[in-house]
């Protein structure tokens, strides 16, 4: 699998300042000593500021020691790192090593090419070295089957199943995002744009160079951003200046997705009384949308029933009476069942998980049930049918 387009030129070092200052400091958790180490993914369109976004993560103080794997790295003027060989039972002679920076503030640089695995395989065996790892993905990448490598991955060898995949993190462009969803061209028949699954798959939004654009239009493209994944929050940043907190560290793919400020739109039920039909715009008419159905308490059939509908629909592409062209491309949710117990849905694409969440967690996650798909063709008749189920 490649993270990478290609590109032949050999990487270079990133910038990094050799004094870390005092007042850029995250309220991070201290990291965990886990066995499984957790993993964001870094996406967004070309220029959105995802390096940006990395290069202030590592020149900052937050006490994590985190591992980065970026496709390119900047210039290598006043960097203070030291260079790690890591030699692979394959390679004893080192020849063909792998080269790590260890950054001022405890991080870890990793460059990768087209050897997206190898890399992190390697990375690996540095487990212990490091308590998190980001991994940058490039302009163009799809964030879908990425997410599906590092996600329900425990059958993989080769150190991948040490890793535990926390969240995906977007980057969009406040100047270029929306003309960037409207010209994206489509690089398979589904006829959707990158951009649009990088928003589609996330599950944190940064809304990048929000200084660079006047209030109407920032509003203008956060409510766009709404509409294709209400279940992220939107972070409007400046040169990727954000608490770590709301980045690293989230468990998006653990915990019940947060409850997100709904102005233009609502979370529709039966009770509605209005029309559910979706207000046109660019993303619709390309066929991307999300829907978003409250249910109650569950019972355990109505649970064996959503089960049933959640497979077919991202299996077979298809509900009675929907659209043909069905395609679902990220589903969450959070319900709970007649015996108290909260359960998250998390979909990526074809795979999904419904797990019970621990007692733990639990501590003021609501009854109501919410459950939100993202993709193409989610019209009023899958929403009648969901609606359908969960009514028992
Ligand atoms: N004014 C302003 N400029 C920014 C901001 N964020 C990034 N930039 C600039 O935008 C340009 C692109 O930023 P990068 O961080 O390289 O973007 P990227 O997403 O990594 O780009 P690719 O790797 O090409 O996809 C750089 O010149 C940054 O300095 C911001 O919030 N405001």
């Amino acid at each position: 699998m490649s993270f990478s387009d290609s590109d032949d030129e050999p990487p270079s070092l990133i910038e990094a300042v050799s004094v870390i200052p005092e007042n850029r400091s995250s309220q991070l958790a201290p990291p965990s000593r886990a066995v499984r180490v957790p993993l964001t993914i870094i996406c967004g369109f070309l220029g959105a500021g995802k390096s940006t976004l990395l290069k202030r993560i590592l020149t900052e103080k937050h006490g994590y020691r985190i591992a980065v794997i970026m496709n390119e790295f900047g210039d290598t003027a006043d960097i203070e790192a030291k260079t790690i060989n890591v030699s692979s039972a394959d390679d004893p002679t080192g020849e063909q090593t792998e080269e790590f920076l260890e950054l001022a503030n405890g991080c870890l640089c990793c460059s990768i090419k087209d050897t997206g695995v190898a890399a992190i395989e390697k990375l690996m065996q540095k487990k212990g070295a490091f308590d998190y790892i980001l991994l940058e993905t490039t302009g163009l990448a799809d964030p879908g089957p990425i997410a599906s490598m590092f996600w329900l991955n425990e059958e993989y060898a080769n150190g991948l199943a040490d890793i535990v995949l926390d969240g995906v993190v977007c980057v969009v462009d406040a100047v270029f995002g929306l003309k960037q969803m409207e010209e994206d061209h489509a690089t398979d028949d589904l006829n959707i744009g990158e951009s649009v699954r990088q928003i589609a798959g996330s599950d944190v939004i940064l809304l990048n160079k929000s200084d660079l654009v006047d209030p109407t239009l920032l509003t203008e493209i956060e409510k766009t951003i709404k509409q294709i994944n209400p279940a992220a929050p939107i972070y409007k940043t400046v040169k990727g200046e954000i608490d770590l907190k709301h980045i690293i560290g989230i468990s998006a793919f653990r915990l019940p997705p947060p409850e997100v400020a709904e102005e233009d739109s609502h979370a529709h039920s039966e009770d509605c009384d209005h029309s559910h039909d979706l207000p046109p715009n660019h993303y619709e008419l390309r066929g991307i949308s999300s829907l978003q159905v409250t249910c109650g308490i569950l019972n355990k059939s109505q649970l064996e029933k959503l089960d049933v509908w959640i497979r077919i629909a991202l299996w077979e592409n298809k509900i009675e009476g929907a659209s043909s062209d069905l395609k679902i491309l990220r589903c969450k949710g959070a319900f709970t069942s007649e015996r108290g117990v909260h359960h998250v849905l998390q979909g990526v694409r074809s795979m999904y998980e419904i797990s019970e969440l621990p007692a733990t967690d639990s501590m003021g996650v609501p009854d109501t049930g919410k459950i939100v798909l993202i993709g193409k063709g989610l019209d009023d008749s899958v929403r009648k049918s969901l609606e359908h189920v969960l009514a028992g």
